[in-house]
C-alpha cells in the first residue's frame, strides 16, 4: 500500500482569489491523488485544470434574513452535504483542502462528519463570515495574513502567506508578456480582480488623456461586463476583458491601479509593484480595505475610497508618482518585503502534516 497515493478533495470554487491558490496548492502535490469540488456554471468550469475531475454540486449563499429562499437554500445545502459525504467515501479520500466560500460549509461539514482532516485557507486580512465559523472545526486554518489570525481566536492557524501561479516564480516559464509595449516607456496597469471593476475602469478612462501626454502606456484589463468598452482609443492604450500572463505585466509595469481582493495583492507584492488601491467597496464586511491597510501599512501602497476619490484626483496622484521614481523604488521595496514566494510549498507542507498524520 506504500504508493497508493493520498487521496484529497480540493473545495475551491468561483472567482480567480478563490481558485487560483487552490490550483497553485495542486500543483505543489504532483504525487496526490487530486478531485475538485465546485459548482456547475462558475470559474472553476474553466480554469481547473483538466488532470483533476471536478465534481459539482449546487449550493448558494443565505441572503440577509430568513424566508422562504432560506428554505430552498438550505435544502440545497443539506443536499450538498449528503453529496459530498458520498463523494469523500466513495472515493476513499484521505482529506479536504479548502479556499473558503460557499463551497466550503458543504466541505467542512461533511469531512469532519466522516473524521477526515480539512485545512482551510484564508487569503483575506479579515476572515470571511464561513472562515470565522467554520474555521474552529477545521484541523488547521492557512492564512494569507497574520494579522487575520485575531479574528479566529479558536481555531489552529498558521500563516503561510498565499500561493501565487506558477508563472509568478518560475523564471524559466514561457509566459512572457505579448503585448506591443515599447521597453523604455513607463507603464500604468488598470485591473479590478476577476471579474473587472466599471466604477475604477469610468475614472481610469477619464484620467487616462493625461498620462499619455506624459509618455505613459496603460494596459486596461477591463473585465467582460462593462458597458462603456472600446469607448477610448490611443496609440498608447491597450484594453482587455482579461489577460492571464499577469506575472510579466505585472512585473513590466512601474505602476498598478487596483482593487484589493487578495490575490491581487499577493501578486502584487511577489512582482514589488507599487500600487494605487481602491477597495471594492460592497465587498463582504469591506474586507477589501482591511487587505488594503496591510499593504498601506507597509509603505508598498496608496489606497483611496472609491467614493472618495475623483479622475481628477486620480490622474494627478499618478502624475505625481510617475514623476516621483525614488517613490516607486521604495514602494516596490517595501512590497517585497511583504511576500511570501514560497506560499505554495508551505501550504502544501501543512496539508502534508495534516493529511498524513
Ligand atoms: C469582489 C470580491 O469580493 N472579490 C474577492 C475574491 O477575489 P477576486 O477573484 O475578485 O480578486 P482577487 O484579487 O483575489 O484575484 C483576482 C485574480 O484574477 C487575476 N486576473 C485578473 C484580471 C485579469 O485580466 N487577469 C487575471 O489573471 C489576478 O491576477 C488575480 O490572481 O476573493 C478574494 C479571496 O477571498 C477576495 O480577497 C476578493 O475581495
Amino acid at each position: 500500500m506504500a504508493n497508493t497515493p493520498i487521496k484529497l478533495l480540493i473545495a475551491a470554487s468561483g472567482t480567480g482569489g478563490h481558485l487560483f491558490p487552490a490550483i497553485a496548492l495542486a500543483q505543489e502535490l504532483p504525487d496526490y491523488d487530486i478531485e475538485w469540488l465546485g459548482v456547475p456554471n462558475r470559474l472553476e468550469t474553466q480554469l481547473v485544470p483538466k488532470q483533476y475531475p471536478l465534481n459539482t454540486i449546487a449550493v448558494e449563499g443565505f441572503q440577509q434574513g430568513f424566508g422562504f429562499s432560506s428554505v430552498v437554500i438550505l435544502g440545497k445545502l443539506i443536499g450538498s452535504i449528503i453529496k459530498v459525504r458520498r463523494i469523500l467515501k466513495q472515493g476513499n479520500f484521505q482529506g479536504v483542502f479548502t479556499t473558503g466560500g460557499y463551497i466550503a460549509g458543504p466541505a467542512v461539514i461533511a469531512a469532519r462528519s466522516l473524521g477526515l482532516p480539512v485545512v482551510f485557507h484564508e487569503s483575506n486580512a479579515l476572515p470571511g463570515k464561513v472562515t470565522r465559523f467554520f474555521g474552529p472545526w477545521c484541523t488547521a486554518v492557512a492564512l494569507g495574513f497574520d494579522v487575520a489570525a485575531k479574528y479566529l481566536p479558536r481555531a489552529t492557524n498558521v500563516c503561510v502567506g498565499t500561493p501565487v501561479r506558477s508563472q509568478f516564480l518560475d523564471a524559466a516559464s514561457n509566459v512572457t508578456l505579448d503585448l506591443p509595449i515599447p521597453d523604455d516607456v513607463p507603464l500604468i496597469l488598470v485591473f479590478g480582480g476577476s471579474q473587472g471593476a466599471v466604477a475604477v475602469n469610468k475614472l481610469v478612462r477619464q484620467a487616462a488623456p493625461a498620462w499619455f501626454d506624459a509618455g505613459a502606456y496603460v494596459v486596461h484589463l477591463t473585465g467582460d461586463r462593462d458597458p462603456d468598452a472600446n469607448s477610448l482609443k490611443h496609440p498608447q492604450y491597450i484594453e482587455l476583458p482579461f489577460y492571464n500572463n499577469m506575472a510579466p505585466l505585472l512585473r513590466r509595469a512601474c505602476l498598478a491601479i487596483s482593487r484589493s481582493g487578495a490575490g491581487s495583492l499577493t501578486e502584487l507584492a511577489v512582482c514589488g509593484t507599487p500600487a494605487i488601491l481602491i477597495p471594492y467597496p460592497f465587498a463582504a464586511e469591506d474586507h477589501q480595505s482591511y487587505n488594503a491597510e496591510v499593504f498601506t501599512k507597509a509603505g508598498a501602497a496608496l489606497a483611496f475610497k472609491q467614493s472618495e476619490l475623483t479622475a481628477q484626483s486620480l490622474q494627478n496622484q499618478v502624475l505625481h508618482l510617475l514623476q516621483s521614481t525614488a517613490e516607486l523604488a521604495k514602494m516596490s521595496e517595501n512590497a517585497k518585503a511583504i511576500a511570501v514566494p514560497d506560499s505554495a510549498e508551505k501550504l502544501a507542507a501543512l496539508v502534508r502534516e495534516v493529511v498524513e498524520r
